[in-house]
């Protein structure tokens, strides 16, 4: 008898790995590209210019065509399944920017080029013959990404999608992550993680880099090289004594506010500095146990979360043995559309010291409120 979500697994490790050749071939392409010319202030003149067009369009460019290629993917698998993706073609059939039709031709070569990827044995293995994912019109593939406007249901099923999860990192070569899940019924069944920059062994920098990490609820947490999809590691979050304990937050300052985290950490008796990494390679990086505390603060300025940000990253943290709750300790709630409208920040840790980290959240908090 074959595992639930067995079928849903594969297609969407599939669909990732193609969205992560994808935008590493972006990335190396075009990124690269932009940062020379803006590195050495070379005057952009013939060739130049042509890439600065592309290159400084790149960011909506990777996503999204991963978009388009992952949701290509998701309905040929699945054709009666919605999906709430990130990204949305309006931009793209606005025929007034001139920008547009450079945009349309160069997500259609890049997702017809992710599509055309051969099957890897690992693949066929599974599938026997395999899908096989045909070229797509620019038409199409605007259609494929306008998949993803589902608007979320508290009832039934749908997937989430974020071709790109830390564009920040992905423009500054750092980390990022494509993330995929699959929720039934507001509960998050099975997430897919991409992490091309991650290296498989933390802060092994020089050894190889390229993850991706799968949860399927009640099945465990487990990594995978990038390289051969075969070999699954189990994952789960160590034990560790408070003292030695690190946290991890987001790089960028205006996604969650470091001066709490930095309460949070004091309060716990945490000397050592925060790890910073952009994406949802924090909850994979808590998952198999290179940080210990996921902290995630609201900033004050009333931003919501997004569902896309977080159902992938949750479970793994969960099937790894974590708790994943909001800063006061609800848990996320999956159901409320496309935000997690009722939720503020998130925390994430070990279980033993889920209840210590609420705890420091609350005594930050009350110090915060008191010099105000
Ligand atoms: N003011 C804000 N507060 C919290 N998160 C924000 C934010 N503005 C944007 N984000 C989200 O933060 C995500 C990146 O998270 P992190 O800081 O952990 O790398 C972004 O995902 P995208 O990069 O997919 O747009 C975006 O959805
Ligand atoms: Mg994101
Ligand atoms: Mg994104
Ligand atoms: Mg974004």
């Amino acid at each position: 008898m074959s595992l639930a979500f067995a079928l849903e697994k594969q297609v969407a490790i599939s669909a990732v790995l193609r969205a992560c050749s994808l935008t590493s071939a972006v990335f190396n392409k075009l990124v690269k590209n932009e940062t020379l010319v803006k590195g050495d202030k070379s005057p952009v003149t013939g060739e130049h210019s042509t890439r600065v067009i592309l290159a400084s369009d790149t960011l909506p460019v990777a996503d999204y065509s991963a978009q388009a290629v992952i949701n290509v993917i998701l309905a040929q698998a699945f054709p009666s399944d919605p999906i709430v993706g990130e990204e949305d073609s309006a931009d793209l059939r606005n025929d007034a920017d001139p920008t547009s039709a450079t945009l349309r031709s160069r997500i259609t070569e890049l997702a017809n080029e992710a599509l055309a990827l051969p099957l890897r044995d690992w693949e066929k293995a599974e599938w026997g013959i395999g899908p096989t994912h045909g070229q797509r019109t620019t038409f199409q593939l605007l259609d494929a990404i306008d998949r993803g406007n589902f608007s979320g249901a508290r009832k039934g099923r749908m997937w989430t999608l974020d071709p790109i999860d830390g564009t920040k990192g992905f423009l500054r070569g750092e980390q990022y992550a494509v993330c995929l899940a699959l929720i039934e019924d507001s509960e998050v069944k099975l997430g897919v993680m991409g992490c091309p920059n991650l290296p498989l062994k933390a802060g092994d920098e020089a050894g190889e880099k390229g993850c991706i990490f799968v949860a399927v609820k009640g099945q465990g947490s487990e990594q995978r090289p990038i390289s051969s999809l075969q070999d699954a590691t189990p994952i789960h979050i160590p034990t560790r004594p408070l003292s030695e304990l690190r946290t991890l937050e987001s790089v960028e300052a205006a996604h969650s506010s470091q001066s709490t985290t930095g309460r949070i950490a004091q309060a716990l008796g945490i000397t050592a500095a925060p790890v910073r990494m952009d994406s949802q390679a924090k909850y994979c990086s808590l998952a198999r146990g290179d940080g210990d505390i996921y902290l995630r603060m609201p900033t004050g300025v009333g931003y919501v979360e997004k569902i896309w940000d977080h159902a992938g990253g949750s479970l793994l943290v969960t099937e790894a043995g974590g708790v994943v709750s909001d800063s006061r300790g609800q848990p996320l709630d999956f159901g409320l559309g496309r935000t997690l409208g009722e939720n503020f920040g998130v925390i994430a840790s070990g279980k033993d010291v889920h209840p210590s980290v609420l705890e420091a959240v609350r005594k930050a908090r009350a110090e915060e409120s008191q010099k105000l």
